[in-house]
């Protein structure tokens, strides 16, 4: 029959997979393997392991089929053969909203808690409101981009004459749905950068004025260092990573953006790199860390069933370290701004904490950016002065 067949083809990805590689990742290869699944499949397939992913922990000790029936009815508005098979009271009900849908849950499951769909509640920072929090992950993020200043017009163009819905934020931001093929739709990347709202929205506490020296000292691709370009064109930008990979990614960028003047290293900033950096001085740091990424669990939903707790402080650790050996090189009464997609107060209101009583900075402003209200992921900055 269909159904077991659906739940069998389910059942196979969950035994196989086991949270190291991320889930999109592992099912390109998985499908790859498995030939004989034909489209059909896939897309079943990938529906319902994401939606038993985004249930977090949530009803743990029910049956791992409703399970996969509750969070398919929570996730989705179209129907299902596991709703209809397993929760055919509720059937009738997928195109309710999330939070009507949540009630009907909790009326047919004693034992639903909200709070289990985010196990690591204890850990979140204060301003984050929990329960919209944790209704945010029934739902996938939508897909952001940041428009080049006064390129919106032909922009808006093209994804009209390809007949994708587009939400227009700003001037410089459009909202489209997940999954968009923007390669089909726009011939290069030159007037647009893929970048979430809420990280888009750090840029307002950058602050650079002209012909300032910045450093992104963990600039991966180089989406920070972008925003700074596009907000400021005349600053001058070191950009450095552990990882040389990203940094071709971010030639790459830079390139199609038309940045041309830049330095460049690749500098593990957890040693001592005064050999290099001893005669540099900066008019600001943005410190985008490497950190959980718990902000951004609604693209990886995965994480909320198979992350262990216990690394949150391996992270605070890396990033109290790299942050110590980055401020000597900023000049007194100029900004380090600190970045985490983590909504764990651990990685950013105590690091911030740690930072003020440790090293000569003084907090002028933080904010943890709320995208769980707009589909977006959650993010935390700071701007910290040297003294
Ligand atoms: C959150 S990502 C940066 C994202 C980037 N700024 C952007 O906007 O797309 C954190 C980066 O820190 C880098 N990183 C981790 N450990 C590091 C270390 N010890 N030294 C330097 N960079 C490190 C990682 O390679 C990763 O690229």
């Amino acid at each position: 029959m269909r159904i077991e067949h659906q739940i069998r083809a389910f059942e196979q990805i969950f035994k196989n997979y086991d949270g190291l590689l991320p889930l999109h990742r592992f099912l390109f290869i998985y499908f790859k393997q498995n030939k004989k699944m034909g489209s059909s499949d896939r897309r079943w397939s990938s529906r319902y392991i994401y939606s038993f992913f985004r249930l977090g922990k949530a009803l743990i000790k029910e049956q791992q089929v409703v399970r996969l029936a509750v969070a398919d009815f929570l996730c989705n508005t179209t129907p299902s053969l596991v709703v209809e098979t397993h929760l055919p009271a509720l059937a009738a009900q997928m195109e309710q909203p999330v939070k009507t849908k949540l009630e009907l849950v909790q009326q047919a499951f004693a034992d639903f808690k909200l709070a289990d769909v985010f196990s690591f509640h204890q850990n979140l920072s204060a301003a984050v409101e929990k329960e919209d929090f944790f209704v945010s992950f029934f739902t996938q993020p939508d897909l952001f981009l940041r428009i080049t200043t006064g390129h919106l017009k032909p922009l808006l163009e093209a994804l009209k004459e390809h007949e994708v819905p587009v939400q227009e934020l700003s001037e410089t931001t459009l909202v489209l749905p997940n999954g968009t093929k923007l390669e089909n739709v726009f011939p290069n990347q030159k007037f647009y950068q893929v970048q979430d709202l809420s990280s888009q929205k750090t840029g307002m506490f950058f602050e650079p004025k002209t012909w300032d020296y910045w450093w992104d000292c963990c600039a991966a691709s180089g989406g920070k260092s972008l925003l700074l370009h596009d907000l400021e064109p005349s600053v001058q930008l070191l950009v450095s990573d552990v990882r040389e990979n990203s940094l071709n990614n971010l030639d790459d960028r830079f390139h199609e953006a038309g940045i041309k003047k830049y330095q460049k290293k690749v500098l593990d900033l957890l040693q001592n790199n005064d050999p290099d950096l001893h005669h540099y001085e900066f008019d600001g740091i943005i410190l985008d860390a490497p950190c959980s990424g718990s902000g951004t669990w609604g693209r990886t939903p995965e994480m909320l069933y198979f992350f262990d707790e216990h690394k949150i402080s391996h992270y605070t650790r890396l990033q109290k370290a790299i942050a110590t050996n980055v401020v000597k090189y900023l000049k007194p009464g100029k900004p380090l701004i600190y970045i985490t997609c983590s909504v764990f107060k651990q990685e950013n209101e105590e690091v911030v904490g740690y930072l003020e009583e440790n090293l000569s900075l003084k907090l002028e402003k933080m904010e943890v950016i709320k995208g769980y209200q707009d589909k977006a992921d959650t993010m935390f900055v700071a701007r910290l002065i040297k003294v």
